[in-house]
């Protein structure tokens, strides 16, 4: 059985007094509405993920995610967050490889090899992006090019390691455009994907393999979004950052 996941992807939004107000309507309005068996994951600046831990009870529906991390352990890296420090801190995802730390922070398949190593060595489970962009979308083969992201970033794997991926699908030109994929085209590269997956690790896997979509995804797209059988839950930004609004696309997967 496949996770059913909603993240909320924060960006760099919000002050630390506006996070964790967001952070505890959040949590009280899942505890007490959503009945379903659909995790929620909160991605908040990482300057803000400390400080977040104490609102998410263990072993609920929420958990925690950071937004990117560093590929090494530790070191003389000024600046940077790594993800034994993620871990010591009580994080349970990271996001990695979103098209914003690709695009304005150079970000390649070969370096996001190298953060989903050490995610997964330190326990941590890495949400990894991938998407096209419009360009691509509408003159070249673009779904060539996410299954690229994927082979180059992800197949070095072990099947055992693989299974412990979540991927996110966010097509570039959808990213906080309020231009949405289709559900067609949503459930087409997801099918793609685990098509792609199942090629080098076998149906068994690629079948039990998380994908979300994330693209200005909200609470009136939501809901068919996600009844597409490979859609299996959303990667959520502008939306998740009223709690009305994210509680509802939260409960279109539930
Ligand atoms: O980038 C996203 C989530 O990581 C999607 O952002 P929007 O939902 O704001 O389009």
């Amino acid at each position: 059985m496949r996770k059913k996941i909603v993240a909320g992807n924060w960006k760099m939004n919000k002050t630390f007094e506006e996070a964790k107000a967001l952070l505890s309507e959040v949590v009280n309005m899942i505890s007490d509405e959503v009945t379903g068996d659909v995790e929620v994951v909160l991605c908040p600046p990482a300057l803000y993920l400390a400080a977040s831990r104490q609102y998410i009870t263990s072993g609920g529906k929420v958990s925690l995610g950071a937004q990117n991390c560093h590929e090494k352990a530790s070191g003389a890296y000024t600046g940077e967050i790594s993800a034994p420090m993620l871990q010591s801190i009580g994080v349970d995802y990271v996001i990695l490889g979103h098209s914003e730390r690709r695009q304005y922070f150079g970000e390649t398949n070969a370096l996001l090899a190298e953060k989903v190593n050490i995610v997964l060595e330190n326990g941590l489970t890495p949400i990894f992006c991938c998407g096209e962009s419009r360009d691509l979308r509408e003159n070249g083969d673009y779904i060539g090019f996410v299954k690229d992201q994927v082979t180059e970033s992800l197949f070095h794997l072990s099947a055992e390691s693989f299974a412990k991926i979540v991927i996110a699908y966010e097509p570039i030109w959808a990213i906080g455009t309020g231009l949405t994929a289709s559900s067609a085209q949503a459930q087409d590269m997801h099918f793609e994907l685990r098509q792609h997956i199942a090629s080098q690790y076998g149906d068994a896997i690629a079948q039990d393999i998380t994908i979300l979509y994330g693209g200005s995804a909200n609470e009136k797209n939501a809901a068919e979004l996600f009844a597409q059988p490979d859609v299996d839950g959303g990667l959520i930004g502008g939306a998740s950052l009223k709690s009305r609004e994210f509680l509802t696309v939260v409960k279109a997967r539930q």
